[in-house]
């Protein structure tokens, strides 16, 4: 049987689709306990490695374990896995109760488990009313009460934000995180864009070209960020050549005729040009932000693709260093209750422009 950790082991995998290398000899490993975000470019693999991992696509090679066990190794995997991919559709004419009824009927589980699903994701109001003439934001919500009926430890959700407006995704997070830290269960959520699920994830593992370029905490990655300044000298050359002979190696010529140094205070830069008699017009530091990260480490990904703009680090900013894994999981503790239905109080209040849409809440 499976060993219970809730682990995702993702080791030395591929898929070749034709002459297309979706995914080249990916690693990385998601502990439970929190929720952890798969992020890269569009086309960087993420869709193909998660159909992998829950058994819709055969690797060329390597190996992607839940529990460490491969997907069809996992007795019933509705117990162990719950998914929502992209594109899943509902019969239109179907109640959202009938279709939780057929799945769990598929699955094993009492019908009274339809009705506890759609009342963790607030659509117990909206059990009997057809999917069909369900919003974008509730067809989000009956797809995660699918994904729930077998009360699985593992989570794993493609793109949950997207079409979400701001309330939908406060939700989500509320709930994503209670599922995953109250009840130490793994939820792995994917994104092509590190903004859209900052606020929802603690890690994070970044792939761009196939390949593992972060898995770590999200803020390991914020640390990580290095702030620049960019100064306008009288001659830049004259500057960079200045700076160089005394030790500051992070430094290059922007196309506008400024210099930017990493790694250097605006102060030290100030003494070493009056040292060398060059006249500066002007500093300003800058501090790189979290997305700039996400396209320095996903770099590369279209580079040389037709009518795609090149994607390379801004000037200034050093190649970053090899990250380490997160730490070992902690223990094992016992599960709690997560919140049902969608947050109410002040905190959503900030959200609330106009009727709520999307993720809040059945619209009757
Ligand atoms: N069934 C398939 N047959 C052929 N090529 C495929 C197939 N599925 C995916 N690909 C290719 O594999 C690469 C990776 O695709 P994938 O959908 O896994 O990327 P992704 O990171 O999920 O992208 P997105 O963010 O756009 O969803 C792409 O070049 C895609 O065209």
């Amino acid at each position: 049987m499976h060993d219970g950790s809730g682990r995702i082991v993702v080791q030395n995998l591929s898929k070749q689709f034709g002459t297309v290398n979706a995914v080249q000899n990916l690693s990385f490993t998601v502990e439970a306990g929190s929720v952890t975000g798969f992020l890269g470019p569009n086309g960087a693999g993420k869709t193909t490695t998660l159909r992998m991992l829950l058994g819709l696509v055969t690797p060329t090679a390597g190996s992607a374990t839940i529990n460490g066990r491969p997907h069809s190794q996992l007795g019933n995997p509705a117990r162990v896995v719950g998914s929502v991919l992209e594109n899943e559709g509902f019969h239109p004419g179907r109640t959202a109760r009938n279709h939780l009824r057929v799945y769990a009927a598929a699955i094993g589980v009492p019908d009274a488990r339809a009705d506890e699903v759609l009342g963790l994701v607030g659509l117990g109001s909206a059990a009997d009313r057809k999917a069909g003439g369900f919003s974008l934001g509730m067809r989000q919500r009956l797809a995660l009460a699918t994904a729930l009926l077998g009360d699985p430890q593992v989570l794993v959700l493609d793109e949950p934000t997207n079409g979400l407006d701001p309330e939908g995704i406060l939700w989500l997070r509320n709930f994503l995180r209670a599922y995953a830290r109250e009840q130490h269960r793994t939820v792995l959520v994917s994104s092509h864009l590190l903004n859209e699920v900052e606020q929802l994830i603690d890690q994070v593992v970044i792939i761009s070209q196939g390949v593992t370029r972060y898995n770590g905490s999200l803020d390991q990655l914020r640390k990580g960020q290095q702030s620049r300044v960019l100064v306008q000298p009288a001659d830049s050359a004259a500057l960079v050549k200045a700076l160089q002979e005394n030790g500051i190696q992070q430094v290059s010529p922007t196309p506008d005729g400024r210099v930017a140094v990493a790694g250097s205070s605006v102060q030290q830069i100030g003494d070493l040009a009056a040292k060398a008699g060059i006249a500066v017009y002007g500093m300003q530091e800058e501090h790189a932000d979290l997305e700039r990260m996400f396209f320095q480490l996903t770099q590369g990904q279209f580079a040389g693709a037709p009518g795609m703009p090149p994607q390379g680090p801004p000037p200034g900013y050093p190649p970053q260093p090899p990250y380490p894994q997160g730490p070992p999981p902690p223990g094992y503790p016992p599960q709690q209750q997560y919140p049902q239905g969608p947050p109410s109080g002040p905190q959503q209040q900030q959200y609330q422009q106009g009727p709520p849409q999307g993720w809040g809440g059945p619209q009757q």
